[in-house]
């Protein structure tokens, strides 16, 4: 049967690329990253960003301020036209933080047609309903849910403006429409694998981010590759077990999306997420971190819904309640990690249904 659904997918790669019509909104580093695949896969690009300058520079093949000395392709039209970018798309990309994607949706009034597929690519949890990014963008936009995709891998975005190759999953309820995306972002460089499970695929993006805090927080107190490797592990455990407390299928924690991001965010210098948590590891307050990062971290912001959500299903998160913590309640960084340690022990259960 899986080889059937590869050729049909494979049968049809490439003829409707060139004539997709996707319009990005957000010009930060993955919304330009992102728009550049699209266009380099053949698709014809519009990408929003809500300052004139970054359109402007956007529109003339760069983007100084979140790629700094990338060339972009040259097709990709930018503006800070909202309505302009996403008319005739069809497929919408969001590249927005994931705390404003909401209001930031509302204030643009997009009128989508019916049949536009939306993509997210984000990778939080909004902290004031607990929601997953496509639920989110379900309500704000009035997209059922089978129109939306989830595009969430080991995707740092400077290395795939670099045309490093790499992989991701491209999810939706509806396997079509994962396909359908999935064909508008293949290049020769960047390789997508559909997946329908879009709760697991969501969950380990945005979980991932607070475990390369934790990790950030213990490098930047000198800790070695034995405590990096012990919370990545353990840390999985914890995205696999909220995930199936919430729906998720046990597949999607090994794969790109679970372990294959939670390495990426986890061992690379320029994860935002791991670079904070090192500042507040070396000692920075979190205000001062997040000044110096600049960028979207969003581990930051979605550890407490995170916890939230573990707490809502009675799911025991102790990294994420130890990030927390540091975060927000001012422990420190030698405090979480006693405290991790002296916790009950316990036999190594692996997590299955
Ligand atoms: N950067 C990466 O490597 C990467 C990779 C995969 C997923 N993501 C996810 O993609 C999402 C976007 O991240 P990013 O890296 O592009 O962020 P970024 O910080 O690089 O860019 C954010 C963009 O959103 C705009 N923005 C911020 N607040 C806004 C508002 N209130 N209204 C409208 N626009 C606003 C900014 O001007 C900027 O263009 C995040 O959820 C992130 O986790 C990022
Ligand atoms: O820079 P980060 O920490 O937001 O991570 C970027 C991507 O999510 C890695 O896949």
């Amino acid at each position: 049967m899986s080889g059937d659904i590869t050729m049909e997918f494979e049968a049809v790669s490439g003829a409707l690329v060139r004539s997709t019509r996707v319009a990005v909104l957000g010009g930060g580093s993955w919304g330009t990253a992102f728009a550049a695949v699209l266009a380099d896969a053949g698709c014809s690009v519009r990408i929003w960003t809500r300052d004139r300058a970054t359109a402007q520079e956007l529109s003339a093949g760069r983007n100084a301020r979140y790629l700094a000395g990338i060339d972009l392709p040259s097709s990709i039209e930018a503006s800070t036209d909202e309505t302009w970018v996403a008319e005739g798309a069809e497929i919408v990309v969001v590249a927005l933080p994931s705390q404003m994607v909401r209001n930031a949706l509302a204030e643009m009034h997009l009128d989508l047609d019916p049949r536009t597929l939306v993509v997210s690519l984000m990778k939080g949890i909004e902290l004031t309903s607990d929601q997953r990014m496509s639920v989110v963008l379900g309500e704000a936009l009035g997209v059922a849910a089978d129109r939306i995709v989830v595009v969430s891998g080991p995707n740092l975005a400077r290395e795939i403006a670099e045309r490093q190759p790499t992989a991701t999953v491209v999810a939706s309820t509806d396997l079509r429409a994962a396909r359908t995306v999935a064909r508008a972002c293949t290049t020769d460089y960047f390789r997508p694998y559909t997946n329908s499970d879009v709760i697991g695929v969501e969950l380990c993006g945005s979980v991932k981010n607070v475990v390369a805090l934790a990790v950030g927080m213990a490098q930047g107190r000198g800790h070695g590759y034995n405590t990096t490797a012990t919370i990545i592990t353990r840390g999985l455990v914890e995205i696999t077990r909220l995930g199936l407390a919430l729906g998720a299928d046990t597949a999607t924690f090994s794969g790109l999306a679970g372990m294959g991001d939670l390495v990426a965010t986890c061992t690379s210098p320029s994860s935002r997420n791991h670079g904070l948590g090192r500042l507040i590891g070396e000692g920075l307050s979190l205000e001062d971190a997040v000044v110096k990062t600049g960028t979207t971290a969003e581990g930051v912001k979605s550890s407490r819904s995170v916890l939230d959500l573990a707490l809502s299903v009675g799911v025991d998160m102790p990294i994420t309640s130890g990030v927390v913590d540091v975060l927000y309640k001012g422990l420190s960084v030698d405090e979480m990690a006693r405290s991790l340690v002296a916790r009950p022990l316990i036999a190594e259960r692996t997590v299955t249904r």
